[in-house]
């Protein structure tokens, strides 16, 4: 008997069911694969469109959680280097803004998944309604992720504690180990509050904590997302299009 998922669970696997649906045709065959708890849905979705059209797919991973999903569901695993050109990668996104602008970085994966993402023809995010916003910083609270250089740690704390309109900067602690959150890259999260007046131009936000000394990549991606796809909690989907065009995919009957 097929698990009974929560509200949240439903509208994750409905927005990655349908995005997988209408951005990873049979032709498409390097495919990115993102990071989170929305992901899992974009795999067995792909994992149900048929040993036949997944036998010469390559998919590529944003970390370790990415990579054990492809391994465990018998698809091939393959390296940017080798395939620096992607036909389409699927993320999760921590907040999505009206222009499709993204927070991404809660579980810290934002360097690579920013990688994977500029190497896509077609990235596409996908979410609960929770994530759908109009400026980022409103439903996300803990801020901007920036994965800095260890080294490097404590004087972007001060850089971003000297910065005109500064955020409330903390370094991302472990839950289950002593010490902080080390990427997949062997790197430290600093997550950022800013002041709204700073959230609502985020490109401009992105190059100025880009240019700060230490900083491997920072959790924003702006001009990047064709769509993003929130699943709502009456079973439609939100879809937002590069561009501007706002549609809503009404529930199965
Ligand atoms: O570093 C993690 C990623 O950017 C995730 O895609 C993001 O945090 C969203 O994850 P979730 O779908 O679990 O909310």
């Amino acid at each position: 008997m097929a698990a009974v998922l929560s509200p949240i669970e439903a509208s994750k696997q409905l927005a990655a069911y349908t995005a997988v649906d209408t951005h990873v045709l049979p032709e498409h065959k390097l495919i990115g694969i993102g990071s989170g708890s929305t992901v899992p849905y974009v795999v067995d979705r792909i994992v149900a469109q048929g040993p036949a059209v997944n036998r010469d797919r390559v998919f590529l991973a944003t970390g370790f959680q990415s990579q054990q999903l492809i391994v465990h569901a018998g698809l091939r695993l393959g390296d940017i280097e080798q395939f620096p050109e992607l036909d389409v990668t699927i993320d999760g996104a921590d907040e999505v803004d009206a222009d499709l602008n993204c927070i991404k970085g809660g579980g810290a994966c934002h360097l690579r998944e920013k990688v994977l993402a500029e190497a896509a023809k077609t990235f596409v995010v996908v979410a609960d309604y929770r994530k759908n916003s109009q400026l980022l910083g409103t439903n996300y609270a803990p801020g901007v992720p920036i994965e800095v250089s260890p080294f490097a740690m404590t004087s972007l704390l001060r850089n971003l504690a000297a910065l005109p309109l500064p955020p409330v900067a903390v370094l991302r602690m472990a839950r289950a180990k002593a010490g902080p959150v080390v990427t997949d890259n062997g790197n430290f999260v600093v997550d950022a509050v800013f002041p709204d007046g700073e959230m609502r131009d985020p490109v401009a936000l992105l190059h100025k904590i880009k240019l700060l000394t230490g900083v491997v990549e920072v959790g924003l991606f702006c001009g990047i997302v064709k769509a993003a796809y929130f699943g709502n909690q009456d079973g439609s989907v939100t879809v937002k299009k590069e561009g501007g065009e706002v549609s809503t995919i009404a529930a199965a009957p």
